[in-house]
């Protein structure tokens, strides 16, 4: 995507868009914790089907920003618009049939169970039913067929009767997507899905992240510090620093800017 560049400081340079409600809106969202100003006055916009990356060095409130917007944590103040409805008032849960899905820094799998049978409790949610382990699954159920197409979609299909705690990073991450797309969510917030996982296993994943785009028009929010694979996946970037938006552009007009580069860059990227 072509996008004028402009300056960046401190603000999002894709807000001032005329398409139709974007799929994800941040407004003036800040978050005090007793003395702290953990996060302060983010807006952000996220256009339907686009890939924009969050960057910021640690305890910059990324994180934060995603529990914000997942509904984890209840803002100070400031508003959180799924396909420009405010949900900023709901729960998780509404969040999440409102279409918005999320992974977490830490994996959230049940370590215990198969790599098809966590696909396929995800699978039931989307099925209508509440999930269960001790409802006698059968293979050609609907919710089994879809874990298993969803798993070797993301490349686990070989994988599906190994124990979801025994798998590598990089594949815990595949699983977790699978089950992401089980809830077919129109919104997904990635939290680090690098992290700990193989230098081999990078490429895969890569791949599966912009999958999510390219196969399911998933409007995905990604949090990274591996700053090859962010710049190689995403269209913007948005950069966070001391709980400000520092900038959101192009990847090329953030890595150009010379605020970004002395606030966040002092680092080699
Ligand atoms: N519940 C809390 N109470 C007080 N301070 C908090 C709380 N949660 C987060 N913080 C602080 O808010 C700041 C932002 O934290 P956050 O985890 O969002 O940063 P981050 O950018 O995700 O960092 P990292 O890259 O290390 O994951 C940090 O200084 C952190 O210590």
């Amino acid at each position: 995507m072509t996008e004028q560049h402009s300056p960046v400081q401190g603000r999002d340079a894709g807000a001032e868009s005329s398409a139709p409600a974007p799929a994800l809106e941040v407004r003036d969202l800040s978050l005090r914790i007793g003395g702290a100003q953990i996060l302060e006055d983010i807006s952000l916009t996220v256009p339907r089907g686009q890939i924009v990356g969050v960057i910021g060095p640690n305890g910059a409130g990324k994180t934060t920003l995603f529990n914000l917007i997942s509904g984890v944590l209840a803002p100070t103040s400031g508003q959180v618009l799924l396909g420009g409805r405010d949900l900023t008032r709901s729960g998780i849960t509404q969040r999440a049939v409102a279409g918005l899905g999320r992974t977490f820094q830490t994996s959230s799998l049940f370590p215990g169970l198969s790599v098809h049978e966590n696909a396929r409790l995800a699978a039931q949610v989307t099925e209508g039913r509440a999930i269960s382990l001790f409802s006698f699954p059968r293979r050609g159920d609907a919710a089994s067929r879809r874990a298993t197409a969803l798993l070797e979609e993301v490349g686990l299909g070989h994988r599906a009767e190994h124990r979801a705690g025994d798998l590598p990073h990089g594949d815990k991450r595949k699983l977790e997507i699978a089950m992401l797309l089980a809830t077919d969510p129109e919104v997904v917030l990635l939290d680090e899905p690098m992290a700990g996982v193989a230098s081999g296993d990078v490429p895969g994943l890569t791949e599966v992240i912009r999958g999510l785009h390219r196969d399911h028009g998933c409007t995905v929010l990604m949090v990274e510090h591996h700053m090859e694979v962010l710049l190689g996946v995403v269209e913007r970037v948005a950069v966070l620093h001391f709980g400000h938006l520092l900038a959101m552009d192009t990847p090329e007009a953030v890595m150009a800017d010379p605020t970004v580069q002395s606030a966040y860059l002092g680092e080699t990227v």
